[in-house]
């Protein structure tokens, strides 16, 4: 963690007035000291390879150049985890420490290529694959002897997934399906890796048989020839052209002309067609969607990853710029004493806490709940996909916001490629959209949301996310005054989001008597989103409640008073950036408002000497955080012209184009 050169003073300063143990801090962070020896040992094996160290910043390569290097460094990566096996370590957490998260884009900087191989192809097999299925495939895509993509998503339908076109038809006689694109608005257009990369996909399909449509299917279908890499005959295949972000990816197109594929090759653990064409329904339609969902909940921890790495780089650099007196005649402070710089930061710090803590309790929750549906059992699905869904949206919703006020944090310098945010950025932005768009995913959520309050009004008992409904409706918040405290603020917040659900659904239902029920649903929309919000929120600090509580127990007092104002400085937070909700709803009032405001300024003020060691304690190393904002030295004027000098222009004094243009430009001007 500590660098061979000096560390700027200021910093050093700052760190002397930590009042806890930073590394009680980082193995309470990482569930153990385990973990952290693990996570180090990994970080260590992986970034210190030259191999995949950039001689050249990324930032200066073309897109094929990009593209070239990201699989490079995969097929390296993929290597070096088979070695760890074969002496004994890890499993599939290595795996989902390179796919994504801080490891992962540490080495691709903008993503790894293959992510989606091994977080939807591979799934996909295992989740929707008969048992002879998973022998024929899993080991081969294992092994990536075999490179697969998820092609779902089209031209023209990425949300409304059952209006897309790609059909798939049974042929009973030669026991083959046929897959074609009828029209441009049928290629299939996103699906990552699928340009140059992969040689199998998932491809999503209609499937007709017997001269019915029986709805989307996941087959699974080879692309490209597995000697010469040339798509086979009847596929089209490209990629999409360069992105915001994720420009390693290599995001394809794909076209079938006449297809052909083996009966086995659709996935059969749910439905199924017989040799004659017979269809056999699934058990429910929606277990076709699961791929998705899996990757919903792992979204959520990657924000909280890519949050840890944007706070330390700002926070640091706002412990070592100095700027703009405060008082006249005194010495320029450093930029963290304006109070303004620190609630840029400090509420953004907590929030990474907020979102790891509820991200391992949805993992939990889907283990859970899949390991139900291996036994047949449904019921809990509904409510996983309800919390995954606007879980999803919040989180990177909050984490795209909060990663740009801290590229805003460090002014000017933060616009630099080197300062790390870019890449940052561009990965929590894709997530917004990717795996179901955040307003789609709201909305989904409050569907849900809208059935419990009917069977809640019915007396129906209700699964534990949204069993404050329950209490609503029997009085007993109605009458509570705010309080100003993390359970309070909890409590407002359930009382906010039922009163909204219960409002949306009153609107909803006059809209009715007038409307067809799904053209009341859009007509309330903004108000079913609103409401989707407040539940989410509300789980948010719940879970985070729940889970401080009780893992903080052990820990020394110094730690857990510190959590305890960072969970309070993220409610209290929240609270003010929900009041006109609150107001509305939650019976506070004008003076629980300018409470609220004093409590911020106050936990700012108390946090202001132990939040660096919050950040230490996410313990990134330099080449994690890729930043010459934030190296753990604070030497940032130095990071910055070494960058400076790295550009490729700054390798000759003069540059052609001198001699080409600017001079005769300039003389015929004279
Ligand atoms: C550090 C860690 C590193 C980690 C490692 C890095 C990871 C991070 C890299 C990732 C990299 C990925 C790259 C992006 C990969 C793509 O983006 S793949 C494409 C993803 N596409 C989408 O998500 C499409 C979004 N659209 C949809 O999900 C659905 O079509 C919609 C919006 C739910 C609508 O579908 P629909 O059939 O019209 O559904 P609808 O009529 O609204 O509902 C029907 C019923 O199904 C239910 N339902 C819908 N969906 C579901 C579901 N999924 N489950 C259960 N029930 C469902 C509804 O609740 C509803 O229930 P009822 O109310 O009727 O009881
Ligand atoms: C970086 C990246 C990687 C991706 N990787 C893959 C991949 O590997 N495989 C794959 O199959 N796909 C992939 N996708 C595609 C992605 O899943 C879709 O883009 C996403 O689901 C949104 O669908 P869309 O593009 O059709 O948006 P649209 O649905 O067209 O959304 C456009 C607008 O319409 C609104 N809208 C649409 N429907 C509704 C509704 N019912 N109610 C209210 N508003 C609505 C949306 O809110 C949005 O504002 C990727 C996308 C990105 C950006």
């Amino acid at each position: 963690m500590t660098s061979a050169t000096k560390v700027n003073p200021d910093l050093s300063d700052e760190r002397k007035k930590v009042e806890f143990d930073v590394e009680e801090f980082t193995n309470w962070y990482y569930k153990g000291a385990e973990n952290v020896a693990e996570k180090r040992f990994l970080e260590n094996f992986f970034l210190s390879d030259p191999e995949l160290e950039d001689k050249v910043p990324t930032s200066y390569l073309s897109h094929k150049e990009k593209y070239e290097n990201a699989v490079r460094k995969a097929v390296l990566v993929v290597n070096k985890i088979k070695e760890l096996q074969a002496d004994g370590r890890g499993g599939v957490d290595i795996y989902m420490a390179l796919l994504g998260g801080t490891l992962g884009t540490a080495i691709f900087r903008e993503a790894n290529p293959i992510t989606v191989h091994f977080v939807m192809f591979l799934p996909a097999i295992m989740n929707h694959g008969t048992s002879d299925q998973q022998a024929e495939w899993i080991s081969r895509a294992w092994n990536c002897n075999i490179i697969g993509t998820y092609a779902q998503t089209e031209l023209g339908h990425g949300t409304y997934i059952r209006g897309l076109e790609t059909t798939a038809t049974y042929d009973p006689k030669s026991k083959e399906f046929i897959l074609n694109s009828p029209n441009l608005t049928s290629y299939k257009w996103w699906p990552g890796g699928l340009g140059h990369t992969t040689n199998y996909a998932i491809v999503i399909a209609q499937l007709h048989s017997l001269g019915k449509c029986h709805g989307i299917q996941p087959f699974i279908v080879q692309l490209r020839d597995e000697e010469t890499h040339m798509p086979l005959k009847g596929i089209k295949i490209g990629e999409i052209g360069n992105k915001v972000g994720m420009n390693t990816v290599n995001n394809g197109f794909l076209a079938f002309d006449n297809v052909r594929i083996p009966l086995k090759n659709m996935l059969m653990k749910n439905a199924k067609v017989l040799e004659d064409g017979q269809f056999i329904k699934p058990k429910s339609s929606v277990l076709t969607y699961g791929t998705m969902m899996f990757v919903r909940v792992v979204i959520l921890k990657d924000m909280a990853s890519y949050l840890s790495k944007a706070v330390t780089i700002a926070l640091r650099y706002s412990m070592v710029r100095r700027q703009s007196p405060i008082e006249p005649n005194k010495p320029e402070p450093k930029i963290i004493e304006h109070v303004t710089q620190q609630y840029k930061i400090f509420p953004a710090i907590a929030k990474v806490i907020v979102f790891k803590i509820t991200a391992e309790f949805l993992w939990d929750m889907y283990n859970q709940v899949t390991h139900d549906l291996d036994k047949g059992d449904l019921e809990r699905l509904p409510e996983l996909h309800a919390i995954s869904c606007c879980l999803k949206a919040v989180c990177t919703n909050e984490a795209a916001q909060a990663v740009e006020i801290c590229r805003l944090s460090t002014g000017g310098h933060g616009y630099l490629n080197s300062a790390g945010f870019q890449d940052i950025y561009g990965m929590v932005t894709a997530a917004q959209t990717y795996e179901g768009e955040n307003t789609v995913m709201f909305l989904q959520t409050a569907r849900y949301l809208i059935k419990c309050w009917e069977k809640a009004m019915n007396g129906e008992k209700l699964t534990p996310t949204v069993s404050y409904l329950e209490n609503f409706i029997k009085g007993r918040n109605s009458r509570q005054s705010f309080q100003n405290s993390p359970s309070g603020i909890l409590k407002a917040f359930q009382l906010a989001a039922a009163k909204k659900i219960a409002e949306s659904n009153k609107h909803l239902e006059e809209r009715k008597k007038y409307l067809s029920p799904e053209e009341a649903t859009n007509q309330t929309g903004l108000e079913l989103i609103n409401a989707s919000e407040l539940h989410c929120q509300a789980f948010l600090l719940q879970a985070t409640i729940e889970v401080l509580e009780d893992s903080t127990k052990q820990t020394s007092l110094q730690l857990r008073s510190v959590l305890k104002d960072l969970l309070e400085l993220y409610s209290v937070d929240l609270a003010l950036r929900y009041t006109g909700s609150l107001l509305e709803f939650a019976n506070m009032t004008s003076s629980d408002i300018e409470f609220l405001q004093r409590s911020l300024e106050a936990l700012l003020k108390k946090l202001r000497y132990n939040i660096l060691g919050i950040v230490d304690g996410f313990d990134h190393p330099d080449q994690i955080l890729g930043s010459v904002l934030g190296t753990y030295d604070g030497n940032v004027y130095e990071n910055l012209i070494n960058a400076a000098m790295k550009s490729p222009l700054n390798q000759e004094d003069v540059n052609k184009s001198f001699h080409l243009y600017l001079k005769p430009f300039m003389k015929s001007n004279l």
